[in-house]
């Protein structure tokens, strides 16, 4: 497991571009028949991959954790962005197809993926923060997901955002995840830009075509810098950090914040005239 520490935002006003990626990118998140995970300090979220092609891939115990198994202290949320696959959870299999999610309890001990083909695998993207009690392992396919529709295509974001796990879907501790959807010719997501002290987010870029990438902002409204981004990275964003993007063509990503509260409205907005 990659264990990245904090960064302030007076030393990342200086970053080279490699300093930055080293810190905010994460590059491998499917890596064939392996689980990578990178354990960040930002509200001590870990965010990790699971591609099973040959193998039934088991969580494992990382000894950073200290932990009987990863889930003592910790809950779970998982989306299928890759071809059917399922997750067994102490003995319960839960089929996911893509873009279903499943959440996973405080207190799981055992939990394995696997793939239903190997021509087209699962790529289980997984989000995973401290959890003070357990909530009931909960699966939830994305035709049930309630949707905002944001935006539009005269400012080239139109958009529909899926939330999954947050105050009025799947109950959690504190993890709250979804994703968005930009429509073809909608290139921005996220603009005006936020941020929110009170919680860090993560990001996965998934479905951008392979020739394509997106322009991704992090840093104060004040003080922005961008990240180029290709299919199947994540970004880190610290509680100080604004996390918008533009892409060279419309596609999706995956949001997971965690922190003090999980009030989705709760965003302090930037307007774009004072970004800089
Ligand atoms: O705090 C919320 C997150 O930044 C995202 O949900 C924003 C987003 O998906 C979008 O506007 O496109
Ligand atoms: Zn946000």
């Amino acid at each position: 497991m990659d264990y990245r520490f904090e960064s302030s935002s007076r030393e990342v006003s200086r970053f080279t571009t490699q300093e930055l990626r080293d810190q905010f990118l994460i590059e491998t998140i499917f890596h064939a028949d392996s689980i990578q995970l990178t354990y960040t300090i930002y509200d001590r979220m870990i965010i990790g991959g699971a591609k099973p092609i040959n193998l039934a891939l088991e969580l494992p115990n990382p000894d950073k954790l200290k932990a009987e198994y990863f889930l003592e202290r910790r809950e779970m949320g998982v989306i299928n962005v890759g071809g059917n696959g399922s997750i067994e959870v102490d003995g319960t299999s839960y089929e996911l197809s893509k873009l279903s999610a499943l959440y996973i309890g405080r207190g799981s001990k055992k939990v394995v993926f696997k793939s239903e083909s190997k021509e087209n695998p699962a790529l289980f993207y997984i989000l995973s923060s401290p959890a003070h009690k357990e909530y009931p392992t909960q699966k939830l396919d994305k035709k049930d997901v309630v949707t905002v529709t944001l935006g539009s295509l005269e400012t080239s974001n139109h958009r529909t955002i899926y939330k999954y796990i947050h105050n009025e879907g799947i109950q959690s501790c504190q993890l709250v995840m979804g994703l968005t959807i930009l429509e073809p010719g909608s290139i921005w997501n996220t603009m005006p830009a936020h941020v929110h002290d009170r919680r860090m987010e993560a990001y996965l870029y998934f479905d951008v075509d392979p020739q394509h990438a997106v322009l991704h902002l992090m840093g104060p409204a004040q003080e922005t810098k961008h990240l180029w981004v290709h299919n199947h990275q994540a970004i880190i964003s610290p509680p100080w950090s604004v996390h918008s993007g533009a892409g060279t063509k419309n596609y999706s990503f995956i949001w997971g914040m965690a922190g003090e509260n999980k009030d989705y409205t709760d965003m302090d907005f930037s307007e774009i005239i004072e970004l800089k």
